[in-house]
């Protein structure tokens, strides 16, 4: 009898008492987590909002609504130089606490953010989290992106581009009423087509040729969803287990179920082109008329140690460079001609600088001409300035011992960044942030004595679009020569403008009835985060000018 009664007992005290006693102890977690992080953390002290404060959730949530920019550049407004974005966040407005985060003997590194974006088994240049495994990898990625390597891909550079440039002055729709003007085009969709098109060639020597097999154009949405899965594991780490065991725990897999498979096929599809370009590099017995590179890649031997990257490594930079160059420098043409479609004075000036330097727009390729083409590259920067490619916040994980970022200290494991939207909208750096003045770039040289309003030197550091320090982009030079190539013949061969109808002006503009407030600049272009940021329009009409074949 007494051994039934302890039986019940027992199966009452698992049945009833257990997850009542689980309960309890889940709330009592809760509660002393939330109240340490008010008041005994150690950024306690650092404002920001509540909610930030208690949880990553609060970074989630901006993600997901894809205004994690405007959300920071509002909250330094409110809450001044150095803020709170997440529990063990913080967030610094001002060029040297940027330098401190990124700069070459900076105390930080990527952290568990990177690794939670982290899709291939092994560590790419981009997530690479160790110091010395990333100098390894930059020194072999690097040599893909040599001046030697750009110029020898210039051709296939301005095919792409003058595909992009017929693309958007395509005929269909001409209106000869209309004193010649094509209907209006959406830039963003064409500048996406081209970016995608170049990367692809410039890394496989294949493309995937979307502007002009427009069967190829389901590649987009998948670079599309791959970016939103990124961007929102890179604000709550904890809750997404990409790679890892306990699957059934990854907020992934519940919300974005659907956007997973999207980005496991482009995973899949980029591994397969990869590991097919290391067959070809084996069993190829001619030297190529252009080495891609893939081709540069897998042949590259650090000169220090001799070592080669393996295929799986291969396979992991061939996915980091499409995810990476597929879809950034579109956003910079893209807001490129947002901003000069909208600033006739700049347009003028854009048109006279780039109509008088070259005689034909064959004559628009690397080269001196071109880099001597300072308005052209101001109107770049300044679009870059207020609408950057990459607009979510670059966290940077403290090492060993901690850091002090102005004044405050870091402890080892919490983690810094400064925002490149916040710090390209700092009145202190960049007076009337939103207004586009590409003026401000002008180097100042006699030359511009009249009109530079040149930004002072910590301005000019304060221009992040390609990130600081070790881990900037590792292709500045060729986003700037894709953009500078792109926004030049573009404006060789035609003129362009807003359409008539206010419904098409509108796309790619804040709009003031937005509900969400941040919103409503109507002059700014908008950007929506998924890591590299997706956006709409401009939509623009283009006429072809005499002499633009
Ligand atoms: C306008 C165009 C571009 C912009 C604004 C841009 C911006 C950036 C930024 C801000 C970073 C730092 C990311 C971080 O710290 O997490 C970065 C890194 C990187 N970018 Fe770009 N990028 C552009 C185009 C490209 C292109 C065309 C490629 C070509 C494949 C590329 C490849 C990379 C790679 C591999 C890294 C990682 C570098 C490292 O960690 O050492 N980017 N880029």
């Amino acid at each position: 009898m007494a051994g039934t009664s302890s039986i019940v007992h027992a199966i009452y005290v698992i049945i009833i008492q257990l997850p009542l006693l689980t309960f309890a102890a889940g709330i009592l977690y809760i509660a002393t987590t939330c109240i340490y992080r008010i008041y005994f953390h150690p950024f306690a002290k650092i404002p920001g909002p509540f909610l930030a404060k208690l949880t990553d959730a609060y970074a989630l949530y901006h993600a997901w609504i894809k205004d994690t920019h405007l959300t920071i550049y509002s909250l330094h407004n409110q809450y001044g130089t150095i803020i709170r974005y997440g529990p063990d966040k913080i967030l610094v407005n001002d060029v040297d606490g940027m330098k401190e985060i990124y700069g070459f003997n900076a105390n930080f590194r990527k952290g568990r953010e990177y690794e939670a974006m982290r899709f291939n088994p092994v560590h790419s240049i981009f997530n690479a989290t160790d110091k010395k495994m990333h100098r390894r990898k930059r020194r072999l990625v690097g040599q893909g992106f040599s001046d030697s390597a750009l110029r020898a891909s210039e051709s296939s550079i301005l095919e792409h581009i003058d595909r992009f440039v017929n693309a958007v002055l395509d005929e269909d729709g001409r209106d000869e009423k209309r004193g010649g003007w094509v209907a209006a085009k959406d830039v963003s969709v064409f500048a996406s087509y081209l970016s995608l098109d170049l990367i692809t060639d410039l890394v496989f020597g294949k493309s995937t040729d979307t502007l002009i097999k427009p069967d190829n154009r389901q590649f987009r949405p998948l670079l599309v969803m791959t970016g939103t899965r990124m961007t929102m594991a890179f604000q709550m780490p904890s809750a997404f287990r990409t790679g890892k065991s306990g699957q059934w725990l990854d907020l992934g897999t519940w919300m974005l179920h659907n956007v997973d498979i999207l980005r496991a096929q482009w995973a899949g599809m980029l591994r397969g082109w990869a590991m097919d370009r290391i067959q070809a590099e084996k069993t190829c017995t001619t030297e190529p008329s252009r080495r891609d590179m893939m081709s540069t890649i897998i042949n590259a031997t650090d000169p220090d140690t001799g070592e080669t990257l393996d295929p799986q490594e291969i396979g992991a930079e061939a996915f980091t460079l499409i995810t990476a160059g597929g879809d950034t420098t579109s956003v910079g043409i893209s807001a490129t001609f947002f901003y000069l479609s909208r600033n006739p004075i700049a347009y003028e000036r854009l048109v006279r600088e780039i109509r008088s330097r070259f005689e034909s727009v064959d004559a628009i390729r690397i080269g001196s001409t071109l880099s001597s083409c300072h308005y052209l590259r101001g109107c770049i920067d300044e679009a870059m300035r207020i609408s950057p490619p990459i607009a979510v916040p670059l966290y940077r994980e403290a090492g060993q011992g901690g850091a002090t970022i102005c004044g405050v200290f870091v402890p080892e494991g919490y983690v810094a960044a400064s925002h490149v939207y916040a710090m390209h909208h700092n009145e202190k750096y960049y007076p009337d942030p939103y207004s586009y003045r590409p003026e401000r770039w002008l180097p100042p040289t006699p030359a511009y004595e009249n009109e530079s309003i040149s930004v002072t030197q910590e301005a000019k550091s304060a221009f992040l679009a390609f990130s600081h320090g070790p881990r900037n982009c590792i292709a500045v030079n060729l986003a700037y020569l894709n953009l500078s190539l792109s926004v030049a013949r573009l404006v060789w061969m035609a003129d362009f403008r807003v359409p008539h109808y206010p419904s098409l002006v509108r796309i790619g503009e804040g709009d003031p009835n937005d509900k969400n407030p941040l919103r409503r600049r109507v002059n700014e272009y908008q950007l929506y985060d998924i890591f590299a940021s997706d956006k709409k329009g401009p939509m623009l009409e283009f006429r072809r000018r005499d002499g633009g074949r």
